[in-house]
């Protein structure tokens, strides 16, 4: 069964307590938190002050999705935050292992994430170093996109390459994922699917999760 990490980006603002505690409710095992500078990604969506305070609603993990240039400026301020896993673009890193190293260090799980034109290959001398590869399924910066069908190459790609290493790395699906497509997302290899339209704008978000869940 995949683990289910809805997107609060596609979250009600205004609400956001009783988002969380809708979550904290529901089987979902992971916030998933994604940060946007307005240069990586062009569209900005919240910071630190946020995170921290989702923090404080729940026990289950956070995960942080970074998409900004120059992560490094922040892995400590992320860690504060309460980070459990912080996960960074290759394409924003030019010292990508010094920046897992660092992640690591400060007891966070390290992920890496790969827009859609960036091939999984990429990884191959970073990957026993890490614990989540997220590939976006869309052009990052923005919710409710359609899911680009090449991601399913890439992630049966990926898991060979993880499979092969006998390695517990995750495979974290990030944009478009809805219930019609969930099923070939993890049949394909994915442990992680990320959600955003699909729960929020749901009627019950509690039960889409569930759906999201047992879908496979
Ligand atoms: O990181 C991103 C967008 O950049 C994603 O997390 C989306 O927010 C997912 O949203 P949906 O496609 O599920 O609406």
């Amino acid at each position: 069964m995949p683990i289910v990490a809805p997107s609060l980006l596609a979250s009600n603002f205004l609400k956001l307590q009783e988002e969380c505690t809708m979550l904290n409710e529901s089987e979902a095992e992971w916030f998933h938190l994604d940060v946007m500078d307005g240069v990586f990604v062009p569209n900005i969506s919240f910071g630190l002050p946020v995170i921290e305070q989702i923090r404080t609603t729940t026990k289950k993990v956070c995960d942080v999705h970074l998409m900004i240039i120059q992560p490094d400026r922040y892995t400590e301020a992320f860690k504060k935050a309460g980070a459990d896993i912080l996960t960074v673009h290759i394409e924003a890193c030019t010292h990508l292992h010094r920046t897992v190293q660092h992640i690591k260090s400060l007891g966070m799980q390290a992920g890496v994430s790969l827009n859609p034109h960036t091939p999984v290959d990429s990884l191959k001398d970073i990957l026993d170093d890490i614990d989540v590869v997220l590939l976006m399924s869309v052009n990052p910066g923005f919710g409710g996109q359609s899911f680009i069908l090449h991601t399913l190459h890439k992630i049966k790609e990926l898991r060979r390459m993880i499979d092969e290493r006998a390695l517990n790395t995750k495979i974290e699906i990030d944009g478009g994922v809805t219930l019609e497509n969930a099923a070939s997302i993890v049949q394909a290899g994915a442990d992680v699917l990320v959600a955003g339209s699909t729960v929020f704008k749901s009627k019950d978000p509690k039960a889409t999760i569930s759906q999201l869940k047992h879908i496979a």
